[in-house]
């Protein structure tokens, strides 16, 4: 039977429609493959054709990995996105996080609301550096030495549970470093923002913060790899489903901030007494204030961090019983009593236990997150990055983990080896491993709480070590933290410390067995420390 008129036009246009979009296709996956400005980098096919790529392993929390093994088989650049290059170098390393030309990637903004900038999110390089100017007095050397003697009663109490812990047999005397030392770094961070209590190692009403700043940097790590879901709905329903925890978490954060405003200035050694006369809030209009937008970052930054730190020294130290030995032997011979332990020579000499820190932290970064960085807008010189031209809107950085896990810079990288961190393994090479050491980031944009990190990390591992021993748990809790041998999601290392990377890292474990040591004669908050 003959066709009309009506079902040729149907079937015409239905043609034409499949010939165009064939047609667009085509020409959308050879221009990504071979006109695009980035087509002679290597990578994997699929990334060169969608951010798909590189966002499915960020929602799968393990992008870290999936970059270290796209170097270890394209080299020390990668295209890791259609506009986006990863380099895996000390030269990189510098070339792009000291260098005023470059600024961090405009995507940092999907995580804000109305594009009001805090330190973390200031884009351009000079509204950036008025920021830092004012919470950077808050967290140096110098603030530490103030703060140190409420960071050391944070620190006691954590201990005492630790004591605790060793001496009951029901319920088991097994510590979860991870759960531990984040509920002590909540409470610390909770007083150097704003002097406030949060009681997290005490109590339970307040550890639902941990929730919310889990999805929270969740969302915003999501965004930094797939920044097209921050502009859709999708966003509207992560604000949904998180709405309860995050709005728990905000009003918990206004009533620290309130409680604060309150007091004289002075009246606290925190974040507060330094920003109070540049960054003030109204008490009826908190929200959306830069006293609250600087808040909300630091109480993350400072809380979150550390504790990674310090769960993985314990996680290592665990398993490497030569190291345990070596730091307790470095500890026990340089102070007369735990509560000598503080900033002073004494401890700034320990300097294996500076170098288990950072071998940790090389091992599994606490960010373990690509910063994302690109060319200032506003430049228009050519830019080269490690002998690289790189065209101007492109994304790069490098990922601390896969740069400390490049052999060229820390040889048997998945080993622990505290030794790589001090020069009397000789040759000039510390100098080339402290290069490569991106786990506070280098540049003016680097972690500004170094300090602090350095300071609670070095106290709360010297006083352990001091006042006890410790092995891992017996039977199944001994492999919490560790790697599933066999596994195929790059995870297969039982010796190694897993993180979620969320743009800071989550771990769970190690769980750990303490027993006080003997014959030291020392108390913890009153608590005399007995063998048993
Ligand atoms: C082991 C612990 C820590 C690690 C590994 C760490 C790492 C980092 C990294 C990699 C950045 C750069 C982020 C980016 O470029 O997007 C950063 C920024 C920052 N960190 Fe830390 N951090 C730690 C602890 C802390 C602590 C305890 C504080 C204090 C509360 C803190 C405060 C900050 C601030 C204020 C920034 C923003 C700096 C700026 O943009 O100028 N960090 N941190």
């Amino acid at each position: 039977m003959a066709a009309t008129a009506g079902e040729l036009t149907l079937s015409s246009a239905i043609a034409y429609a499949s010939y165009t979009i064939i047609t667009a296709t085509i020409f959308f996956i050879s221009y990504r493959l071979l006109l695009h400005p980035l087509s002679s980098y290597p990578g994997p096919l699929v990334a060169k054709l969608t951010g798909g790529y590189a966002g499915l392993y960020a929602i799968q929390k393990r992008l870290h990995i999936i970059i270290w093994r796209d170097h270890e088989r394209y080299g020390p650049v990668v295209r890791i996105g259609p506009d986006r290059l990863v380099f895996n170098t000390a030269t990189a390393l510098k070339d792009i996080y000291q260098n005023d030309r470059i600024v961090k990637s405009r995507h940092y903004l999907s995580t804000t609301r109305n594009n009001i900038v805090n330190v973390f999110t200031a884009i351009p390089n000079d509204l950036h550096r008025v920021k830092r100017k004012v919470i950077e007095p808050a967290i140096t050397d110098r603030a530490m030495r103030s703060f140190e003697p409420i960071m050391a009663g944070q620190i006691d109490i954590y201990l005492k549970q630790v004591l605790e812990a060793s001496q009951s047999s029901t319920p088991s005397p097994a510590v979860n470093m991870t759960e531990k030392t984040r509920h002590l770094g909540l409470d610390i961070v909770g007083q150097l923002a704003f002097g406030y209590d949060l009681g997290v190692q005490t109590r339970e009403d307040n550890r639902f913060i941990m929730k919310a700043m889990y999805f929270g940097n969740f969302r915003g790590n999501i965004f930094h790899h797939l920044p097209g879901l921050s502009k859709l709905y999708i966003n509207r329903i992560f604000d949904y489903v998180f709405y309860e925890a995050r709005e728990k978490y905000w009003r918990l954060v206004e009533t620290m901030i309130k409680s604060r405003v309150t007091l004289d200035r002075h009246a606290k050694p925190d974040l507060y007494s330094f920003v109070a006369d540049t960054l003030t809030a109204n008490p009826d209009s908190i929200r959306g204030s830069h006293l609250w937008l600087e808040a909300l970052f630091f109480l993350t930054a400072g809380g979150d961090t550390v504790a990674t730190a310090i769960s993985a020294v314990f996680f290592y130290l665990a398993r490497n019983r030569a190291c345990y030995e070596t730091l307790a032997a470095e500890i026990r011979s340089s102070f007369a009593s735990a509560s000598d332990i503080k900033t002073g020579p004494q401890l700034a000499g320990c300097a294996y236990l500076r170098a288990c820190i950072h071998e940790a932290m090389r091992m599994s970064p606490p960010i373990a997150t690509t910063l994302w960085r690109e060319q200032d807008p506003t430049d228009d010189q050519p830019l080269v990055i490690d002998g690289h031209a790189v065209p101007k809107g492109t994304l790069f950085g490098v990922n601390p983990y896969a740069l400390h896990h490049n052999k060229e810079y820390f040889p048997e990288p998945f080993a622990f080896r505290p030794e790589r961190w001090l020069s009397s393994e000789g040759g000039g090479k510390t100098a080339r491993t402290h290069d490569a050491f991106a786990a506070f980031s280098v540049g003016p944009r680097a972690c500004a709480g170094k300090a602090m990190a350095y300071l609670e990390s070095s106290l709360v591992l010297a006083k352990t070590l001091w006042l006890f021993d410790f092995e891992a748990a017996p039977g199944k809790l001994a492999e919490v933290g560790g790697g599933r041998v066999g596994g195929t999601d790059g995870r297969d290392r039982p010796d190694e410390f897993q993180i979620m990377d969320i743009f800071t890292s989550r771990t769970d474990g190690p769980y750990l067995v303490f027993r006080p040591r003997g014959g030291v004669g020392e108390e913890i908050g009153g608590i005399p420390v007995i063998l048993i």
